[in-house]
């Protein structure tokens, strides 16, 4: 990924994205995907805040279903995705990292990951939680959602968050050998496997879809969601000095 300065997950970005996975899975000399970033230290800083402040609801509707295209098609896709995250993963980050079969992660204090979305006085739509239970169970996902707990490396591993963390200039080398040992896999079997795993989740969404891009916009116009929105962006302009 490579969308500087934070990889953030703007429309523009997300429609990237998905054309690349389109290309990738329509060429059938292709089997897996490696995602990582080119932004030093940062995988993905989450969604674009620019994009849910200041705009109005059809802008709003548009960009909330690319985000729910962007989950649906990484986390169903037939190619075997794997996740070499080489920064922080808030929120968006951490979601999209969550849609990949195996998640390999730089053992640096401060790669944080986590969907975070409570401290920025936001809720985690279900599709969100969904994915987040289906990898770290329901109890550890209650606490990490309603805390919104940033897991840095080794608490991260703990919980499950990610599968492996490994020194940071061996994040994309592991990632290649964990791609070698999947793709030893018959993939017609594999491919079915995961369907037969991830389907339902994907298939609630599929069926709630206008109404969960209704419930967003009605969210992210009210006032008090702006405000605490446009504080959080101001809070983040400001660090620099
Ligand atoms: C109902 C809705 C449900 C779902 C909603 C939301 C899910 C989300 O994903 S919301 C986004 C959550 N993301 C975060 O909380 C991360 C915010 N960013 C950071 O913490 C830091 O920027 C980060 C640690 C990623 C990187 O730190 P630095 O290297 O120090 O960079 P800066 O903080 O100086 O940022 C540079 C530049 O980028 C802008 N920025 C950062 N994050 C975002 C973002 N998510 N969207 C848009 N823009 C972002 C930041 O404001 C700076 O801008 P300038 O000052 O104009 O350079």
């Amino acid at each position: 990924m490579r969308n500087p300065p934070v990889n953030s997950l703007s429309l523009e970005f997300l429609t990237e994205l998905l054309i690349s996975l389109e290309k990738l899975e329509n060429d059938k000399t292709f089997h897996g995907i490696i995602i990582t970033s080119d932004c030093p230290g940062i995988f993905s800083a989450g969604l674009d805040l620019t994009e849910m402040c200041g705009r109005d609801p059809e802008h709003y509707a548009e960009y909330w279903k690319a985000v729910q295209e962007m989950w649906l098609r990484f986390y169903l896709s037939n190619l075997v995705v794997i996740a070499a995250i080489n920064g922080v993963s808030p929120a968006g980050g951490c979601l999209l990292s969550l849609t990949c079969d195996y998640r390999v992660l730089a053992n640096n204090p401060k790669y944080a990951i986590g969907l975070n979305e409570t401290l920025l006085g936001i809720v985690a739509p279900f599709w969100f939680k969904d994915t987040l239970v289906n990898t770290i169970g329901h109890r550890s996902a209650e606490r990490a959602l309603q805390l919104g707990l940033l897991f840095p490396p080794a608490e991260a591993l703990r919980v499950g968050v990610v599968d492996q963390v490994v020194p940071e200039d061996q994040v994309q080398s592991t990632a290649r050998l964990v791609m070698a040992q999947w793709l030893d896999i018959p993939d017609h079997a594999r491919q079915l496997t995961k369907t037969l795993m991830r389907k339902p989740t994907a298939d609630r969404l599929l069926t709630e879809r206008d109404a969960d891009i209704q419930n967003f916009v009605r969210f992210i116009c009210k006032d008090s969601i702006q405000k605490s929105l446009h504080a959080y962006l101001e809070k983040l302009k400001q660090k620099k000095g």
